[in-house]
């Protein structure tokens, strides 16, 4: 069974501490959730992504929808049988993928047609068919179908598309019967305080166990993600998780937190890992610069993972100058492990009432000038 224990809320912000369970295990929140797009946190094992105190991660339905399938994954015994993963897993719905990376889409009441970014060939996504294929995941976080708009987008057409995505979300509960996963429904509406208010009464009415805010990190300015998150929370349950989808720098993550968000995912700390870029206390760090030839240091000299323990700046720069394979393992171990302690500090701060000191001397020692 999924339940939500919201344990404290900070005095001079919205950040709160709480607690999520699910049939796979507890959740401390807030929390940062590694993505593991088809099955798997690219290059790491699952043994590895647990080590680094992951207490769950995403997974995609759109790719796994296309490969490898979900009569294999159905005959494998699930996603967290098939991936050897057994703590808590959210899939999205596929809604986000089919809109930015599928080919020729058309869009109509009954659902999505797209064609496979793999092969070409047709493929179609409704609500019903969404749900259909997270049940067969087994996840237990499944999103509601939605349409993420682009940025930037009409009024007229965020309207639209965020009155669409609300009645897809009526189909996706009513479709829904698995009572070990959890469907949360995700708030729309673009860029427009209006649109955010209704969609979240929308949904809320409709009862969901926890809500996303959708349609943002999309290109927008982080001032305009902040004012537009700020006014969204207000009209979320304070009893029920709230997931910004998509948010995953620190500074972004700081500013979800102290808005009143819970869950947050990104690929960025594995995608840039890979190609030499980590992040450290003291800012971002390429590796393959050549200041780094001859330093023997850790990466990031106050970082407590394997990496940071066991080489130095020099030895990574070497491994992405020739391309060796475990550069981007270490480098991933690394950036997941920076992202999972930093939730882990912030979590810390909030249950000493020191959220806010905490975020302005991270953000003066990474070299935010905010
Ligand atoms: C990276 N930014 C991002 N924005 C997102 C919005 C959605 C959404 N469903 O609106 C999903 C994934 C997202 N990732
Ligand atoms: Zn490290």
């Amino acid at each position: 069974m999924f339940k939500f224990e919201l344990q404290k809320t900070a005095k001079d912000s919205k950040a709160r501490l709480g607690k999520i369970i699910t049939p796979h295990g507890e959740i401390e929140t807030p929390i940062f959730m590694p993505v593991g797009t088809r099955a798997t946190v690219k290059t790491m094992t699952p043994e590895e992504v647990k080590d680094l105190g992951a207490q769950i991660i995403l997974s995609n339905t759109y790719h796994l929808f296309l490969k490898p399938g979900m009569d294999i994954i159905e005959k494998a015994g699930g996603l967290h049988k098939f991936m050897n993963w057994d703590k808590p897993i959210l899939t999205d719905s596929g809604g986000f993928q089919v809109f930015s990376l599928s080919g020729n889409r058309k869009i109509t009441e009954e659902g999505v047609e797209f064609r496979s970014h793999i092969d070409g060939s047709k493929k179609f996504i409704s609500p019903e068919v969404s749900i259909d294929i997270q049940n067969t995941l087994g996840s237990d976080i499944i999103m509601a179908f939605d349409e993420c708009a682009p940025y930037p987008s009409s009024y007229e057409y965020i309207y639209d598309s965020m009155m669409r995505t609300t009645r897809w979300a009526e189909r996706c509960k009513a479709h829904h019967t698995r009572e070990d996963q959890a469907l949360f429904g995700i708030i729309q509406g673009g860029m427009y305080k209006d649109l955010r208010e209704i969609s979240a009464k929308d949904l809320v009415s409709m009862d969901f166990p926890g809500y996303a805010v959708g349609g943002l990190s999309v290109g927008e300015p982080l001032e305009i993600m902040n004012e537009v998150l700020d006014h969204t929370t207000e009209f979320m349950p304070q009893n029920k998780p709230r997931y910004l989808m998509g948010v995953g720098s620190p500074d972004y993550l700081f500013e979800a937190v102290e808005r009143g968000i819970d869950m947050a995912d990104c690929v960025l700390p594995t995608r840039i890992a890979r190609n030499g870029t980590v992040m450290t206390s003291q800012g971002k760090l390429v590796i393959k610069n050549a200041k780094y030839k001859e330093d023997f240091s850790p990466l990031d000299p106050e970082c407590d993972c394997y990496t940071c323990r066991n080489y130095s700046r020099a030895y990574m720069r070497h491994l992405f100058n020739v391309d060796e394979i475990l550069g981007l393992r270490l480098a991933t171990i690394h950036n997941l492990r920076f992202l999972i302690k930093l939730m882990e500090d912030i979590r810390e701060s909030i249950r000493g009432d020191y959220f806010l000191e905490f975020k302005s001397d991270f953000y003066r020692k990474y070299g935010y000038n905010k």
